[in-house]
């Protein structure tokens, strides 16, 4: 017998009933819970009058649809003031902890989980939230789900699923100046594509991903979803132990130590055999902003605009043609060229500490362009915090910023921060489908340093030469 991955060390510790062939009912330690998808999921609960099974495993939030300023203020969409308000009530009925939006451990969910320790190694967490793959940085096994599968948790903690196949990706070489994870995964994601993950829990291994903190981590296996994977991994280490010791849901004395036992049996063993291994050398990339509306549309800051008469395969060409037609960028336009008129650095993608610092590092002594309009949304209240504690605050406010309250603000607007129709954002978020930050909005993913130095040329930027 071959030796057994971390997915598979999660999946085996979990199942209830194997139902063979790769199918099993999967026990569920722990889910969050925020207003967007949620809704039906307690209604479900209404209807059958079906009692919530573990509701002390549930940690709820309201964090898309709520305003970053004027925090105190009605919220002006109907939607989202009834979303949010509707998340009240529900965890007031059902006793889930939920944690208020004027308390200091609101933020995202994908922020908060790991920040209060909700999140641990070896545990499996979902929520009505694709990107819960974030939560895998920790060596747990993370995933989304719908909104049928959340009414079924909060009723059994158990979901019917299918196992995944699994591929480890090993990051290797380290990373140059200038270049963060951010460009690894976009750059990863521009070679293997959109769907070159599907059907594979991803564990990210290598020299690179070892060397990566916590926060690097995050950001990593939160896009492994825009690769098609529904679960990005990687195995805890010294790293994932120092970062959770100590926060406040985690383990405690020898229930620490207990813990620690079992957190050091997780890595994939030497011999376990993946589906399919890919090495990706990260010593070789530069920064790298995304031309198109799928990340996998992305290319170095250095390079141009792809021309899609060039590009041999025809489907490719056309979808080629529809982006650049939806983002208005001509080809062979320089990717240096382009004008932005917004920057948003947050979302659970780049909303930590260490993405602020990065930002903030660019900012300082220098002013936001005046052609530009650009804010700062921490990606929670301890996040925020914790940076004004440092004076980060005061380094964005000086550069023109506007500092924001948590939430997933214009990573999707749902709050009302939104693009106008026409408008170019360098955004730190995950996604950059049409529409996505705004009707007719136009979203370049980038780093928070390259979001940062996009602020101050008026135009994405090499930010390399700001170092
Ligand atoms: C609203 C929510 C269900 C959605 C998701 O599933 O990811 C959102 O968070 C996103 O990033 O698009
Ligand atoms: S920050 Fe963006 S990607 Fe993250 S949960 Fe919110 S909307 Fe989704």
């Amino acid at each position: 017998m071959p030796g057994k991955t971390l997915y598979e060390k999660i999946w085996d510790s979990h199942t209830v009933h194997d139902f063979g062939g790769g199918e099993a009912l999967v026990y569920m330690d722990r889910h969050l819970v925020h207003e967007v998808s949620t809704p039906q999921s307690f209604a479900y609960l209404d209807k059958t009058g079906l009692p919530m099974r573990r509701p002390e495993l549930q940690l709820a939030v309201a964090d898309h649809a709520v305003p970053t300023k004027d925090r105190g203020a009605t919220i002006k969409s109907e939607l989202a003031r009834k979303q949010v308000a509707r998340l009240k009530e529900n965890v007031a009925k059902y006793d889930v902890p939920y944690v208020a939006l004027d308390g200091d451990r609101h933020g995202i969910v994908h922020v908060i989980g790991p920040e209060t320790g909700f999140t641990l190694p070896g545990s499996v967490l979902v929520c009505g939230d694709s990107h819960t793959s974030t939560h895998g940085a920790f060596g747990c096994l993370a995933f989304g789900i719908g909104a049928s599968e959340c009414g079924a948790v909060f009723a059994t903690q158990c979901l019917r699923q299918t196992k995944q196949k699994s591929m480890r990706v090993n990051l290797t070489g380290g990373l140059p100046a200038g270049v963060t994870v951010k460009d690894v995964i976009l750059a990863l994601i521009s070679e293997i594509g959109t769907g070159g993950g599907v059907g594979y829990a991803i564990e990210f291994a290598g020299d690179t991903t070892r060397a990566l903190s916590m926060e690097a981590r995050m950001t990593l296996c939160n896009m492994a979803i825009e690769a098609g994977s529904r679960v990005g991994m990687v195995a805890p280490d010294e790293t994932t132990f120092s970062y959770l010791k100590g926060r406040p849901l985690a383990p405690e004395g020898a229930d620490w130590d207990e813990a620690m036992a079992v957190w050091r049996t997780l890595p994939s063993d030497a011999d376990a055999v993946f589906d399919k291994e890919i090495t990706f050398d990260t010593s070789v990339l530069a920064p790298q902003v995304s031309w198109g509306t799928t990340p996998e549309q992305t290319g170095a800051v250095t390079g141009e605009v792809p021309d899609p008469d060039t590009i041999a395969d025809p489907n490719r060409a056309e979808r080629i043609r529809k982006s650049l037609a939806y983002m208005g960028l001509t080809p062979g336009q320089k990717l240096a060229d382009i004008p932005v008129d917004r920057v948003f650095i947050g979302s659970c993608t780049n909303g930590r500490l260490e993405d602020l610092r990065a930002a903030a590092a660019v900012l300082k002594g220098r002013h936001v362009a005046g052609t530009v309009a650009a804010i700062a949304v921490p990606g929670s209240a301890a996040v925020r915090a914790a940076a004004e504690a440092e004076g980060l605050h005061e380094v964005f406010l000086a550069a023109g910023f506007e500092w924001r309250e948590a939430g997933c603000s214009m990573c999707v607007g749902m709050n009302g921060d939104t693009l106008e129709a026409g408008q170019r954002c360098a955004s730190t978020s995950n996604r950059n489908f049409e529409g996505r930050q705004g009707t007719g909005g136009r979203t370049h993913l980038v780093s928070p340093q390259m979001a940062a130095a996009a602020a101050v040329t008026g135009r994405l930027t090499d930010v390399r030469d700001l170092l």
